[in-house]
């Protein structure tokens, strides 16, 4: 993965530093790299991530599944096993040669009618499994988007309108996959319960906080504790408008009408186990590693940062003025790295992300010598087609309009004005935003003229 405007920018030492951490951070989460990582296979023996599988065992080998990462996943997986797959379906937005993989494509973060046609192959895939089969479950983020299949009498439309609105609501990722769930047909364990009585290898990317099985990509094969009543409370609490049927959907599940996810105590799950081969903290190793070699000491601050990105701007921020001040928790030079993801409560119509808004804020009152970059390590953040945003003193000349654009949630063509847009296109994976706080030493942020300074 290469920084598309990387040459383009008008790069400090530091603004090099920061796009160097976040490249290695991306590829150091590609599939290409962590399948190989975890997976192998050993004459009849397949190994993942510790576990182990007699492929002998079985008469076909499946991949199923989805997610911005899925295809690059399979590919991997074709690596390892080579002709030992039999068929799959996966559903992504970021297709790629197969062999023996199906690659459908399907839209997020807003749920498509190619997404629906190709959840629907999936679906057919997975009814054929027996006991005989063994199916590697591909499952990335974004595969709630991607994977849609509308359950009872919901429609396309629907989706998209509920998603819509969860979306621009600041709720997170487990409220919003609580109402997903509830208005899928396949997710929140219910391609498990299709696939039994198969073996599943579920082979997660996880780009949720914390790792929750059942919330990544709305977890189609693991076990789900959520229910209708926390998916109708979420639509409660962020007063959501959504359409009636997914409403009186949730309600007629509240009052039992409709069967529930299943927990974890249903025998879907006998056979069923799940293996998380990269996260947040995967992509924060490697850019950790690539800032030492650089001569800045790294320090990370947590893989779990949440909450809205304007406001975790304030906080990442405060502590990289620290650092330069005084040298507490760590010497400048120095790199503050920080992943999770932050979420945007979307009051106006602009476009923007939650990196862009992330650094955008962080540019308001930055000192010289602290650079900010963002992204969504898959390549999109928002609904943008940039990853994030990189800034530095001299990014913001009025902070007026700084603030214009970011009250209107449209900080895109205010950092596309200041080349201070990240683009990378699809990126092959999904762990997470990556946040990287390049801190130089005082004298060489004292370095910076007072007029250098004082454009801002
Ligand atoms: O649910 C999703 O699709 C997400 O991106 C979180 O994994």
């Amino acid at each position: 993965m290469m920084i598309e405007n990387r040459a383009q920018l008008a790069t400090t030492d530091a603004r090099d530093v920061a796009l160097a951490c976040l490249e290695a951070g991306i590829d150091a989460g590609h599939p290409r790299r962590v399948i190989h990582e975890a997976i192998a296979l050993e004459g009849e023996t397949l190994h993942v991530a510790g576990a182990t599988y007699d492929c002998s065992a079985y008469d076909e080998i499946v991949v199923l599944g989805g997610g911005n990462a899925a295809a690059h996943v399979a590919v991997a997986l074709e690596d390892v096993l080579g002709d030992r797959i039999d068929r799959g379906v996966v559903v992504t937005d970021d297709p790629t040669e197969t062999e023996y993989v199906t690659i459908c494509e399907g839209d997020h973060p807003v749920p498509s009618e190619r997404g629906v046609a190709g959840t629907r192959r999936l679906l057919e895939a997975a009814g054929t499994a027996d006991e005989r089969t063994l199916v590697l479950a591909a499952i990335t983020g974004g595969g709630s988007a991607l994977m849609a299949a509308p359950a009872g009498d919901l429609s396309l439309a629907d989706l998209q309108a509920t998603t819509d609105a969860l979306l621009e609501s600041g709720a997170d990722i487990h409220e919003i996959n609580a109402v997903r769930k509830h208005c899928s047909a396949l997710k929140g364990g219910q391609l498990a319960r299709r696939l039994a009585p198969a073996t599943v290898v579920g082979i997660l990317l996880s780009d949720v906080v914390g790792n929750d099985l059942s919330v990544i990509a709305s977890g189609p094969v693991a076990p789900d504790e959520s229910t209708f009543e926390d998916g109708r409370s979420v639509i409660d609490r962020y007063d959501l408008d959504v359409p009636e049927t997914v409403a009186d959907r949730l309600e007629r599940g509240r009052a039992g009408a409709i069967p529930e996810t299943p927990g974890p105590d249903d025998p879907a799950f006998e056979r069923v186990s799940n293996h998380i081969v990269a996260d947040g903290m995967t992509v924060l190793e490697a850019a950790r590693e690539v800032a030492a070699e650089h001569g800045y000491d790294p320090l990370m601050l947590s893989a779990r940062v949440r909450g809205e990105a304007r406001e975790a701007a304030t906080t990442h921020v405060a502590i990289a003025e620290e650092v330069l001040a005084t040298g507490v928790p760590v010497s400048p030079p120095a790199v503050l790295l920080s992943g999770g993801e932050t979420t945007v409560t979307v009051t106006g119509d602009g476009t923007g992300g939650p990196n862009q808004e992330f650094v955008t804020s962080a540019a308001l009152d930055l000192e010289p010598g602290i650079t900010v970059a963002a992204v969504d390590t898959d390549g999109i953040d928002g609904a943008s087609d940039a990853a994030g945003g990189v800034v530095d003193d001299r990014t913001v000349d009025t902070s007026e309009r700084a603030r214009d654009a970011l009250a209107a949630n449209d900080v895109f063509p205010y950092l596309a004005d200041r080349n201070g847009l990240i683009k990378t296109g699809p990126t092959g994976t999904n762990l997470n935003d990556l946040r990287v706080l390049v801190v130089a030493e005082p004298s060489a942020a004292d370095g910076r003229t007072a007029d250098e300074a004082s454009r801002r």
